[in-house]
């Protein structure tokens, strides 16, 4: 039920902007009566979008996902166009956040409740059977910059719905000659998210990635190898002293064979999660690392989105 009023007649747009999405650019806007500032994400308007903006408009009510206020759908210049106004996101991207603290002040319990919402996010979407997909470092923003800020998860551009039809899966309906694959492929597409989860709370953990390429390049050969054998570690000194519970639980998440992976019921049921303010306040190295690897961070990024678009392929075809 997008609105087919003009936006500009209740929001003015403002040239600052904020990110580029799969599908769209996210520039910053206010509304002309109230003089809130929001986010306005532009789609140009295809199904690929329709089923972006109707994905994430069902799961808007999370409080760990960022809300939308208003859908427009707009022609200009004779195109139509779906604009998104968002909830404004003013504290900025995860890993900025965590950078910005004084050496010393993040620990593993502040590790753990920030795992937590973001956990908290995957379960509201999983357990409406709905695959994020595109989990990563830089679709995690923060409301503001206080300390009670909330941790929000953005950017619906991959997101799918992974009913599996389990009509056909209950005894009495499944005729002998359906095949495997129609008895619910998308299966996968939650534990694309998991494999994510894993990823990030490795990074929220040590400030680098389990998987990198050694020679430069976005993706090497032996990277993707390296992430498909699920050939990582804890090195020390930066993991010493971080617990065998969040070494055990990214294991988990990490497990090479999907139907093998934890599902994020059983993450959000882990000690470590479930009871973040019980995790030692052990200090971390993660703003020292993040800092230290400054430069190379938007090359992390590169290869965290290369190594999603490989996975949603891969899974895609099983
Ligand atoms: O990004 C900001 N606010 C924001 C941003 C979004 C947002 C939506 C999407 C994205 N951002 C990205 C940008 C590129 C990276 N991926 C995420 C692509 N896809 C999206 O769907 C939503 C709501 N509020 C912001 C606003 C004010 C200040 C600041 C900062 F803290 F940087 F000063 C940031």
């Amino acid at each position: 039920q997008p609105k087919t009023s003009a936006l500009v007649d209740d929001y003015e747009i403002s040239d600052t902007v904020l990110g580029l999405g799969i599908n769209g650019k996210v520039v910053q806007c206010t509304n002309r009566r109230t003089k809130q500032n929001y986010a306005l994400k532009v789609l140009l308007d295809n199904e690929k979008a329709r089923r972006e903006v109707d994905l994430h408009w069902r799961v808007s009510g999370c409080k760990h996902i960022v809300n939308i206020i208003d859908v427009y759908e707009n022609t200009y210049s004779g195109r139509k166009c779906l604009l998104v106004v968002m909830e404004c996101m003013e504290g900025g991207e995860l890993f900025q956040r965590i950078q910005d603290k004084a050496d010393g002040a993040f620990t593993e319990r502040e590790a753990a409740q920030i795992m937590h919402e973001i956990c908290a996010a995957i379960d509201y979407l999983h357990s409406r059977d709905i695959a994020h997909r595109d989990l990563k470092p830089e679709n995690l923003l923060y409301t503001t910059s206080q300390p009670n800020a909330i941790l929000k998860l953005t950017d619906f551009g991959f997101a799918k719905e992974t009913f599996t039809n389990d009509t056909l899966q209950t005894p009495c309906y499944t005729p002998y000659y359906v095949a495997p694959e129609v008895l619910g492929p998308e299966k996968y597409d939650k534990s694309c998210d998991i494999w994510s989860l894993g990823v990030v709370m490795y990074i929220i953990m040590c400030g680098f990635p389990p998987f990198y390429s050694n020679n430069g390049l976005a993706i090497s050969p032996g990277m993707k190898k390296r992430i498909r054998t699920g050939q990582y570690d804890f090195p020390d000194p930066e993991w010493t002293n971080v617990s065998q519970s969040a070494k055990d639980l990214i294991k988990g998440m990490l497990n090479v064979d999907p139907s093998k992976r934890l599902r994020i019921q059983d993450v959000i049921r882990n000690k470590w999660i479930a009871q973040y303010n019980a995790v030692p306040q052990t200090p971390l190295c993660t703003g020292r690392m993040l800092k230290e690897g400054e430069e190379t961070w938007p090359e992390v990024q590169e290869e965290m989105t290369r190594s999603l678009a490989t996975m949603r392929v891969d899974y895609d075809q099983m």
